[in-house]
């Protein structure tokens, strides 16, 4: 079970992992929560065929033969003119506006000539209908968004527009962020000469969040068996996140510390770069517990590589990472026997090509780095040497 592949060890977290449960949320708290149904339209739209221009409503058989048409009428935006047009008449339409039945051309306005209750229009070959015909959006019976979607503000305004005031949802996963360290300060406070800021949990809160989980931090725990058994016993999540003593040191006791409460190991150590220690089990209550490292890059790709298709599975959504193809900006030497994701910035050459360059220091302690780059550069195990140009494959990474 050590040093399984990065696919071998995301499977078996996977395994097992689907939507923990379901409720309606108003359709506003909508965005970034995971459908659980299908949005099945019960009404066609637009509802009627309606103006496309502001203008008049005539019969096309009229246009070029009647010289004068009667003003019999308006049809406004959620004001229709219900009476059928006869030979000869035209209606004031606005855009958005039913189109009367009878009708079936809008002649814009700048092309008309009204004179008190009549309109005359200057006639051209064959014009634009300009009418959007009902259900030309989508019809009564069609499948707009499929359960396992992520609402995005595009998404909503299709939900709201199919009337869905509330939507269902998936539950959205529990998870404690537990970081672990004597060394660890919160920000704010007053580090001894031998103790560093904790930045690990900060990071990694906000991707839980954005990657639809919701949060619980745990106050951190000091480096003993017992802080640690403590810290994560009761609390009452489907997934517990640590950081920090994930390795082999004298000091390392977050394994040790998850076996008194049943931990059933599943991943022990992935052939990662970074992130090697990375674990990942189930205790006995039936929590999830994914072990990262300390190092804040070897924490943050791997709550990239692992975290966040957990997080998607545990929604009831596809777990697949939005992997990319990009060029490398310059030659790499050979890769080492784990496969590598560098932090990476991404550009764009003048072929318009998407190029990327991985930071020279890619040393998984250097949070500095991490704060410049927005993509991660993979490369697989024991991989040649890389030319200038040759294509990777990319993770791109959210940036505000
Ligand atoms: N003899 C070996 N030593 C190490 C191995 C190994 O295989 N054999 N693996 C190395 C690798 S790779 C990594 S990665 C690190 C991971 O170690 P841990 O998960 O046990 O992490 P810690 O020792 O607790 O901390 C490492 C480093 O990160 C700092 N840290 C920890 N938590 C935070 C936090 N929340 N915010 C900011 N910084 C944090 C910590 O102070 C350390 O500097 O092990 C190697 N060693
Ligand atoms: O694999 Mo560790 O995460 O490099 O430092």
């Amino acid at each position: 079970m050590k040093n399984l592949t990065v696919e071998e060890a995301r499977s078996r977290m996977l395994d097992g992992a689907a939507r923990l449960g379901v409720e309606a949320v108003a359709l506003p708290l909508a965005v970034g929560r995971v459908l659980a149904q299908d949005i099945v339209a019960d009404r066609r739209q637009p509802p009627f065929d309606a103006s496309a221009m502001d203008g008049w409503a005539i019969r096309r058989a009229d246009y070029g033969v009647v010289e004068t048409f009667a003003i019999v009428g308006e049809s406004a935006a959620g004001r229709a003119y219900s009476q059928p047009l006869e030979e000869g008449q035209a209606v004031r339409i606005f855009t958005g506006a039913p189109v009367p039945a009878g009708a079936d051309l809008v002649v814009i306005q700048e092309e008309a000539t009204r004179e008190r209750d009549q309109v005359a229009f200057a006639a051209g070959d064959s014009p634009k209908a300009n009418i959007r015909p009902a259900g030309g959006d989508f019809r009564a019976g069609d499948r707009l968004l499929e359960a396992g979607v992520r609402i995005d503000p595009w998404r909503l305004s299709l939900a709201a527009a199919a009337g869905r005031a509330e939507l269902s949802v998936a539950r959205r996963p529990k998870v404690a962020i537990l970081a672990t360290g004597d060394e660890l300060v919160a920000p704010g406070g007053a580090p001894a000469p031998d103790q560093i800021f904790e930045s690990g949990s900060f990071s990694l809160a906000a991707l839980i969040e954005a990657w639809g989980g919701q949060v619980i931090k745990l106050a951190p725990a000091a480096d003993s068996v017992e802080a640690i058994t403590a810290a994560v016993a009761d609390a009452a999540v489907d997934l517990v996140v640590t950081i920090g003593g994930a390795s082999v040191g004298d000091y390392d006791l977050v394994k040790p510390a998850m076996t008194r409460l049943g931990l059933d190991l599943r991943v022990q150590t992935i052939a990662v770069r970074p992130g090697k220690p990375t674990w990942f089990g189930h205790l006995d209550d039936g929590r999830r517990v994914l072990g990262l490292p300390g190092n804040p890059a070897s924490a943050l790709v791997c709550a990239e590589l692992f975290l966040r298709p957990l997080l998607s599975a545990l929604s009831g959504a596809d777990p697949a990472l939005p992997f990319g193809v990009a060029r490398l900006a310059a030659a790499l030497p050979a890769a080492g026997p784990r496969e590598h994701w560098m932090r990476a910035a991404r550009a764009i050459d003048a072929e318009g090509r998407v190029t990327v360059a991985p930071f020279p220091d890619q040393d998984s302690s250097l949070v500095g780095v991490f704060a410049r780059a927005d993509a991660l550069v993979m490369r697989p195990a024991g991989a040649p040497p890389a030319a200038a140009g040759d294509l990777v494959t990319t993770l791109p990474l959210a940036r505000a």
